[in-house]
């Protein structure tokens, strides 16, 4: 899968570039060997006009010399071109190459397409984008250098459509239609056959929506301009279904508002200030932080989030991705009941864990031992994420509560998550009943307890990344299991405490 992860979008990049290079040497080959051919056809056709020419083709063919010319030709000259000409050696190098890269790499196939559709989709629901100024290039209010042509907008309409999004489908073929309008790009007829496919498929999105008489306007608009059109099937289709489900549209659910208000990087309306929160030096956590004191960020107290800056450095963080690059990204899953895993949209992004061995990883583990003041035979490896095109992960808490993994001492005590990229625009981690939004900051690092003193769940905990809308957001996850702990976090006898 490419779609769930910008690291491995850029396979899909290399492999265009090795399809351009072979497809131009190929097209390279086959034109030198045309012209090979076509001057050595050039060449059999003086003979033969030669021999035609002449006013009596006895006295030529009567030559014996002259036959024998004839006779090698056909032999050897015309086989000798045949066979490469049918063989076609370019060809059959090119299909290898394609087999190749098919075989190494794979190409994306439609489900891909749909991953990244969604991606786009999502980040109009969460962010409010219009479709008319992503199709602009205009991506929060930044301009980039990628304004789509209708055709692309076209098919983002119909991927929409096929995945049931009618109203964001509409907004699209909308946009597609506008643009073929001012930008037509071909003489008339083309574009109005054009034109037609789209007013067909805003038909269907309409009809889905409940507006059964726009999907008919559109129809008719359409055969008025081609009789001959296939919407003529759609309208009989159209006529003998059902009438419309008018309240198809899927509500969101109620942490909704608040997770896409915090992903914008907008507060929550306050309720009643609490203790101020405070950014400060702490060199006294522990005797490693004697000369280079922690640089403390409080994000929120009761559940105290905590932000601590500049813990890893550019170098430690290469070596992390030295090490995750042995190892095999894979999709990232969310758990089931019964100690299942699945993979669902709510989580786009791809992970491997790595272990406490090498170098880097060993520091790492002091870091977290020193600042949390646990003892990291409880941890988890750590679980490096890429996320991809549009990629997120929904509100959820970080223990199990029910259903804990066998090999689980304890639930998940704590969570300490390690900024591993900056991130363009987007990517916020937020804490949705907290009113806590953290833009990703490369090298820091995030720590807050999943479980109360009492070690049951706290709630209040539940968090969520939102969407990447630029860039390419990566983390590093270590869960503390509560096993291991007890005299570390002593606990309490009152469940809230
Ligand atoms: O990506 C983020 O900011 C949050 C990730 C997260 O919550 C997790 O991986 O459990
Ligand atoms: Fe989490």
């Amino acid at each position: 899968e490419f779609y769930s992860s910008v690291d491995s979008m850029q396979d899909l990049g290399q492999l265009e570039l090795e399809l351009l290079n072979a497809t131009r040497s190929y097209l390279k080959a086959q034109q030198q060997e045309i012209n090979l051919f076509r001057k050595f056809v050039e060449q059999l056709k003086q003979e033969h006009d030669m021999a035609m020419d002449l006013t009596n083709l006895d006295d030529y063919l009567g030559h014996p010399l002259h036959a024998f010319r004839l006779i090698k030709r056909l032999v050897y000259d015309w086989d000798a071109l045949h066979a490469p000409l049918v063989e076609n050696k370019p060809r059959e190098e090119y299909r290898q190459v394609v087999d190749n890269l098919s075989k190494e790499v794979g190409f994306p196939d439609l489900s891909e397409l749909q991953g990244a559709v969604k991606g786009v989709a999502r980040l109009q629901r969460v962010y409010n984008f219009t479709a008319s100024d992503l199709a602009d290039g205009i991506i929060n209010g930044f301009f980039y250098d990628s304004a789509m042509d209708w055709r692309e907008c076209y098919e983002i309409g119909v991927q929409l459509f096929d995945l049931g999004e009618h109203q964001r489908s509409l907004e699209w073929l909308q946009v597609a239609f506008n643009l073929l309008r001012t930008n037509p790009e071909m003489d008339g007829d083309d574009n109005s056959h054009f034109m037609a496919d789209i007013r067909e498929y805003a038909a269907l999105a309409n009809f889905e929506l409940g507006n059964p008489k726009r999907a008919g306007r559109l129809l008719e608009k359409v055969l008025q301009a081609e009789p001959t059109h296939p919407a003529q099937l759609i309208r009989n289709y159209l006529d003998h279904r059902e009438g419309s489900r008018i309240d198809q549209q899927k509500r969101d659910p109620s942490w909704f508002s608040n997770y896409t208000r915090l992903c914008q990087g907008r507060a929550l309306p306050e309720r009643g200030g609490g203790s101020p929160l405070r950014c400060f030096l702490d060199g006294k956590r522990h005797a490693y932080f004697t000369l280079a004191p922690l640089q403390v960020e409080q994000v929120h107290l009761e559940p105290d989030i905590n932000v601590y800056h500049g813990i890893l450095t550019l170098d430690q963080i290469d070596s992390i991705f030295v090490e995750a690059d042995k190892l095999q990204m894979t999709r990232s899953g969310v758990a089931g009941a019964g100690g299942t895993r699945t993979v669902l949209d709510l989580r786009v992004s791809q992970q491997t864990w790595l272990d406490y061995e090498s170098p880097i990883m060993k520091s790492i583990a002091r870091l977290v031992a020193y600042i949390s003041g646990f003892d990291m035979a409880g941890a988890e490896p750590m679980q490096v994420a890429n996320y991809g095109v549009g990629g997120q992960y929904e509100p959820h808490p970080d223990y199990f509560e029910v259903n804990l993994p066998t090999d689980f001492k304890g639930d998940r005590i704590s969570t300490s998550m390690f900024y591993l990229s900056d991130v363009e625009q987007g990517g916020y981690t937020v804490f949705t009943k907290l009113n806590v939004f953290l833009p990703p900051i490369k090298g820091a690092l995030v720590m807050w307890h999943n479980l109360h003193r009492s070690l049951d769940v706290d709630p209040r905990t539940y968090h969520a990344g939102c969407p990447v809308i630029v860039g390419s957001k990566r983390i590093g996850n270590i869960w503390m299991h509560s096993g291991h702990q007890e005299f570390r976090r002593p606990c309490n006898l009152t469940s809230d405490s």
